[in-house]
Order: C-alpha cells, then sequence, then structure tokens
C-alpha cells in the first residue's frame, strides 16, 4: 500500500539530515514541505519565532501539545540547557511512532519523553506520573478547537505558574478564535501577537504568546 505522508517525510530526514543533528533535521524537513509535500510542522519562519521565544524563556520544563512528526518538537529540545524535559503528547500512534524516529535521528531522545495519549487524559497527570510542579513553556499545536479548554485544564490542575509562557500556532490560520479571545482579554495573561506567515506559504499566519500572570 502507499506510504503516507509523514513516513515519506521520515524517509527524506533519513536520506538528508546527519544523525545526531538537529539543525539539519529541521533544514531536511522544511526542504521537503518545501519542494515535495506540504506537511503542518510550524515551519522555518514562525520556528524562528518559537526559537527566539524559547531561549528567552531558557526553560527547564517544557510541555508541548501535539507531536505530529515531530518537527517542532527537535526546535525546541535543541535549544534546551543540559538537564531541561521537554513532554510531548500525540494521541495518533502512526504520527507518534515518525515522530519518535525523527528525535531519534535528531540525536535529542535524551531531552524529550513523547508520551502516545490524549492531552485531556494526560495533563490532569503530570505531577503523579512525571513528577512535575509546574511546566515553564507551552507549545500549543493540537486540534484548534483543543487549545482553549485544554489551557483551562492546566490551570485547574496548577500546571500554570506566575511566568509560564505559553506559546499557540496558528491563531490566524487555521485560527482559535475562542482562544484568543480568552487569553487577549483573561486578567491572569499578559498576551501578544506574532504576525508571520502560515508555514511554507504566503497566507497569514502567526503566534500567540501568552504570559501566565498567577
Ligand atoms: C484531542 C485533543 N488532544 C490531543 N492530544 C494529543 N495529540 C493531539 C490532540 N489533538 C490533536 N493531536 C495531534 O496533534 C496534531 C494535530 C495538529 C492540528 N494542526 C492543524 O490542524 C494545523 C493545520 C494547518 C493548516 C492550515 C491551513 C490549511 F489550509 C490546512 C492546514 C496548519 C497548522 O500549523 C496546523 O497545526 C496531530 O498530530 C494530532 O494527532
Ligand atoms: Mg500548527
Amino acid at each position: 500500500t502507499r506510504s503516507t505522508r509523514p513516513q515519506r517525510l521520515l524517509k527524506a530526514v533519513q536520506k538528508h539530515a546527519t544523525r545526531g543533528d538537529p539543525q539539519s533535521v529541521i533544514s531536511a524537513i522544511d526542504h521537503f514541505c518545501r519542494h515535495s509535500e506540504w506537511a503542518m510542522n510550524i515551519g522555518d519562519e514562525k520556528g524562528s519565532i518559537l526559537d527566539s521565544v524559547v531561549s528567552e524563556v531558557n526553560p527547564e520544563k517544557v510541555l508541548e501539545l501535539g507531536t505530529y512528526c515531530g518537527y517542532s518538537t527537535v526546535r525546541i529540545a535543541r535549544l534546551l540547557p543540559p538537564g531541561a524535559r521537554l513532554i510531548t503528547l500525540e494521541f495518533n500512534a502512526d504520527y507518534a511512532a515518525i515522530a519518535r524516529q525523527v528525535i531519534i535521528w535528531a540525536g535529542l531522545e535524551d531531552k524529550v519523553q513523547l508520551v502516545e495519549g490524549a492531552s485531556e487524559d494526560w495533563i490532569p497527570r503530570m505531577k503523579e506520573h512525571f513528577g512535575i510542579e509546574t511546566f515553564d513553556f507551552v507549545f500549543l499545536d493540537h486540534w484548534k478547537d483543543r487549545y482553549l479548554p485544554d489551557t483551562k485544564l492546566m490551570e485547574d490542575c496548577g500546571l500554570l505558574r506566575k511566568g509560564t509562557v505559553l506559546l499557540a500556532d496558528n491563531v490566524i490560520c487555521p485560527g482559535v478564535p475562542d482562544y484568543l479571545a480568552y487569553v487577549r482579554n483573561s486578567l491572569s495573561y499578559k498576551s501578544c501577537y506574532f504576525k508571520s506567515h502560515l508555514e511554507y506559504t504566503k497566507a497569514e499566519d502567526g503566534l500567540e504568546k501568552s504570559v501566565f500572570l498567577g
């Protein structure tokens, strides 16, 4: 049977990227998506904004919602200081399998814990299962109608502390109107918009950075 797009993306990484070199993995995926097949990775333009926010926060504990093929997982993990940890949640077994291989090819498996499961099931278990008190940085890039309920769930589970940074992809395209209204109007967040473009296209998209005020 015909291979899937994530399988072809992984093949491109294993063919063109140097094992243990995260930047070459990032470049191989961006080349594949720009010249072969579009895929919903954050991409190089928004990815540079993600890099700058991660570098500014310099987080010890990171949560990513929606691993997909692991592109943003690699972008974030490559910037983390020694001892820092990234937990990424992915409930599609096929995508999780591809992402695991991409993360291993980048040589970042020691910094990343990929959990195969749904955010709503695992957010409430972060403390007892992973010994996580609070997260320093959260990247939201899963189903767009889940950004808001999962943010409220993280608040209710006490996983956000004064200063935790939430960074949300696709706030324009496909768009997350309910989430945007919440973080921009809530007195518990200081929010700002980074205008950019939808990955590998000229369409407008952007990232919303929201700092939890406690
Ligand atoms: C049920 C909620 N909980 C979840 N828990 C764990 N993993 C989850 C969850 N939801 C979704 N996922 C996973 O996250 C990923 C989903 C991402 C959804 N992203 C998009 O739809 C998206 C879509 C576009 C896009 C933009 C313009 C288009 F014309 C077409 C597509 C661009 C993007 O950057 C996107 O992120 C998948 O790997 C999915 O299996
Ligand atoms: Mg996205």
